[in-house]
This record gives structure tokens, C-alpha cells and sequence, in this order.
């Protein structure tokens, strides 16, 4: 029997401190760079999640100008926060390897879902893609390289770190839903994920 491509999920991966630490680092990033409604193309629909980005390119989806990677924010036309130290270095500790030129910030507030999907707007396929997850659980589902394929559902708890890499790096994967009040962690409820991505093949 065909299964989900495996993923590498480290459960607990950051305790209550740095949890509470990676919070204030976000916190400030979204202070400058505020949360935004992306839109799908073409329809203009509007996503459930609110999002920004940090670090030298961030992932934009509108109506106009489709899925892709910009260098400033699209309603203050500022460059991105850089990416929190704590963040690079979860990325170099799961073995990430050349920096991450994105760093995409999702909020899920009550209702907020993801549909199934791959992470394909990079050039780059070989490095991985690093998720945190912090506040509410997230219902997490990933199959594999087509739509159809079978899939597998994964809690993504606050303070969990996941790898998409190798055969799972294109793998499609969504958030089904949040789990109201399983974190409290974020004073408002709801959660936050951040994935960082490569964009472009490192120069060697
Ligand atoms: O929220 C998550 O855990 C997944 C987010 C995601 O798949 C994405 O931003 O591309
Ligand atoms: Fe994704």
C-alpha cells in the first residue's frame, strides 16, 4: 500500500522560553512589516490567513500579479525585517545549508485553513523547507508528489519544528484547521507558522 511521503516532524523542538522569545522576535518583525490578506490569482479571492515575510525576499500571492518572491512589502513598499537570529540558527541546526532568502509569516486566527498544495514558486528544490509552528495546534496534512496521492495527517504543536527535504520537499501539504485553545501562547489565540525557503541556487 502507497503511504504519505515521510517528513521529518520534531515534536517540542523549542520549550516555553524560547517559544516565548521567537513570539517578541516575530512580534517585532510584523510590527514593522504588518500582516497582509494575499489574494489567489485571477479569482482574487481572499486566503484565510493573514501573512508577512522577513529576510531579502518574501512570498506575495494578489490578484494582478499571481504567487511570488518580492523584495518589499507590498502596502508599505519597505524591504522586509531581517530574518530573527533564532531562526537562522534552527535552520542551520536541521542542516538547511545556504541561508534562507524567505521567510514567510502565517496567521491563522480562528477558522483559518490552508488547502493542499506544494511549495513551488522557488527555483531551487534541493534545499529544504523549515517550518515553525508556535500558539494553536495545527491539523497538518501531507501526501505526496500529486494531488492524489494518499495522505497523512501530522499535530503541528507549538514550539514544533518541521523539514520537508529530499522526496517531501515537493510534496503537497495544507493545514485542514487550527485547534481553538490547545496553545496559550499567543494572547489573541490562534497561530502562527513560519517557513523558510531558499529561492534561488546558491552561488558557489
Ligand atoms: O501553516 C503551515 O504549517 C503550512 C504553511 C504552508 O504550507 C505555506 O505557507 O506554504
Ligand atoms: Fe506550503
Amino acid at each position: 500500500m502507497s503511504t504519505a511521503l515521510p517528513i521529518d516532524h520534531r515534536v517540542g523542538y523549542l520549550d516555553a522560553a524560547a517559544q516565548a522569545r521567537l513570539l517578541q522576535a516575530i512580534q517585532a518583525v510584523v510590527a514593522e512589516a504588518p500582516l497582509f490578506v494575499p489574494r489567489m490569482p485571477r479569482t482574487g479571492r481572499q486566503f484565510s490567513v493573514r501573512m508577512t515575510n522577513c529576510g531579502p525576499l518574501g512570498w506575495l500571492a494578489d490578484k494582478q500579479g499571481g504567487y511570488r518572491y518580492e523584495p518589499v512589502h507590498p502596502e508599505t513598499g519597505k524591504p522586509w525585517p531581517p530574518i530573527p537570529q533564532m531562526l537562522l540558527d534552527i535552520w542551520e541546526d536541521v542542516g538547511g545549508g545556504a541561508p534562507p532568502e524567505a521567510c514567510l509569516i502565517n496567521y491563522y486566527g480562528q477558522g483559518a485553513k490552508m488547502g493542499l498544495h506544494q511549495d513551488r514558486d522557488e527555483e531551487d528544490f534541493s534545499a529544504p523547507i523549515v517550518s515553525v509552528s508556535l500558539g494553536d495546534t495545527g491539523l497538518f496534512r501531507v501526501g505526496g508528489k500529486t494531488r492524489k496521492a494518499p495522505t497523512q495527517r501530522y499535530e503541528l504543536a507549538s514550539g514544533d519544528v518541521l523539514v520537508m527535504r529530499g522526496e517531501s520537499r515537493l510534496a503537497y501539504h495544507g493545514i485542514d484547521r487550527i485547534v481553538p485553545g490547545s496553545s496559550d501562547l499567543l494572547p489573541e489565540g490562534g497561530r502562527i507558522n513560519i517557513t523558510m525557503r531558499r529561492v534561488h541556487k546558491p552561488d558557489i
